[in-house]
This record gives structure tokens, C-alpha cells and sequence, in this order.
């Protein structure tokens, strides 16, 4: 099974950001940079500050998840900062989907959009063809170490049978306790991208080379059971 990784950065230990970013640098695919507003979600984590910060210290990816009430006051930052992939909520966007998408796409970025447990594939339909990658949430969306919702499965096929039976492009993500519990069924499901936190990675030891082992040790031992 071919499979990416992507840390989520409002997980790792702020404090070192320098040492762990030159971990992830090389053997990361993404980083994943939770934006959120405190109204779509009753939170605040990370920032288009914060990707600015970082851009010039990481060759990967940066693919920005918006948990904003309103992705066109956050688009332009967040392009700007150096995002490559922008992720708003559908759930967000489908007043004005194409709009959107068009905004993103001026800056020359990958479009994505994120899924709430709750949200139906159905409700994309009409832009699916669009999307370089589509993020399931298998947790409800604004905080870590929440427990997976195994329902999500099942959506996640749906994704991959629709992607195969149209010859798509997006990228099937997974956000929400992706840990050593779960990478078996999510694997099995079809999904392609990790999006790793407390759960997954960094709660598995204080030095972050030593938990990315252990991680690839447990992704290694879902591989094989499947
Ligand atoms: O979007 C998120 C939460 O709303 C995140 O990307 C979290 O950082 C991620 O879910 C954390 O991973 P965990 O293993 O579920 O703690
Ligand atoms: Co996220």
C-alpha cells in the first residue's frame, strides 16, 4: 500500500519548532497547519503568521485546513504565506463553491476541501471533479485527541470507489485520530494521506525521530494484518 504522511503542527511541541521541523523535513510528505477562527470552531490554533514563519525553514508541502466561517477572508494569507494546498470546510463554501475554488486556483494553489463526519459526499457532487484532495474527518473538527468515529469508513470507500470509477485526481486525507488503532481499517478503506497527531505521533515519545519510528512501526504492522 502506497501511503503519504502529514503532521499536524498545532500538535508538536512549539517550543522546539527549529529541531522538529528539520525532523519532519525529511520524512514527512505534508505539513498540515489547522487554521481556525474561534466561531466555526471554538478554538484558535495556528495562523497565516505562523505558515510565513515556517515557509522558509521546510521543503514540504504545507496544506492549510480552514476552520473558518468565512475561506475568502483567509484565502489571500494564507496563498501568500506559502501555503501550496488550501482546504476550506464544504460545509463553508457552497454558497459561492466555484468562487472559491477560483479564488484559490488564482494563486496557482492546490484546491482541497475538508468533509465533517456529519457532511455527505452527496453535498460535493457537483465539484467533486474539481478537487486536488478531499479530507475526510473522522473526529469532529477543532481540537485534538478526540476518538475516531468509525463510521467515517464507509465514506472513505465511497470516495475511493468514485475516484476509481471516474479516473479523479484528488487525494483521499484523513484528519481525526489516525493512530496505531486505526491505520489498519483506513488503509484498507482506500485512504491515502495520514494526517498524524497527538494520537499517531507525537504523544509517542518526546523526541520526535524516535516517535516517527515508532509511528512507521505501527503503520509497517497495519500493512501487514491487511
Ligand atoms: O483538524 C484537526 C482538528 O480539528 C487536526 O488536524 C488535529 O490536529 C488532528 O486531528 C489531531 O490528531 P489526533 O491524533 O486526533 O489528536
Ligand atoms: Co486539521
Amino acid at each position: 500500500m502506497t501511503y503519504m504522511i502529514s503532521p499536524s503542527l498545532m500538535c508538536m511541541n512549539l517550543i522546539e519548532i527549529k529541531s522538529q521541523l528539520e525532523v519532519l523535513d525529511t520524512r514527512a510528505d505534508f505539513l498540515h497547519i489547522d487554521i481556525m477562527d474561534g466561531h466555526y470552531v471554538k478554538n484558535i490554533t495556528l495562523s497565516p503568521f505562523f505558515i510565513e514563519q515556517i515557509r522558509p525553514h521546510t521543503n514540504l508541502k504545507i496544506d492549510v485546513h480552514l476552520m473558518v466561517e468565512e475561506p475568502s477572508d483567509f484565502i489571500d494569507a494564507v496563498a501568500n504565506a506559502g501555503a501550496d494546498y488550501i482546504c476550506p470546510h464544504a460545509e463553508t463554501i457552497n454558497r459561492d463553491a466555484f468562487r472559491i475554488i477560483n479564488q484559490i486556483r488564482k494563486h496557482n494553489k492546490k484546491v482541497g476541501v475538508v468533509l465533517n463526519p456529519a457532511t455527505p459526499v452527496e453535498y460535493i457532487k457537483h465539484y467533486i471533479h474539481l478537487l486536488d484532495k478531499i479530507t475526510v474527518m473522522t473526529v469532529d473538527p477543532g481540537y485534538a485527541g478526540q476518538p475516531f468515529i468509525p463510521e467515517m469508513l464507509n465514506k472513505i470507500q465511497e470516495l475511493a470507489a468514485l475516484k476509481k470509477e471516474h479516473g479523479y485526481n484528488y487525494l483521499i486525507e484523513i484528519d481525526g485520530s489516525c493512530n496505531t488503532k486505526t491505520f489498519h481499517d483506513l488503509l484498507g478503506a482506500g485512504a491515502e494521506v495520514l494526517i498524524v497527531g497527538t494520537s499517531g505521533l507525537f504523544n509517542l515519545d518526546p523526541n520526535l525521530a524516535v516517535a516517527w519510528d515508532k509511528m512507521t512501526a505501527n503503520i509497517r504492522q497495519a500493512e501487514q494484518a491487511a
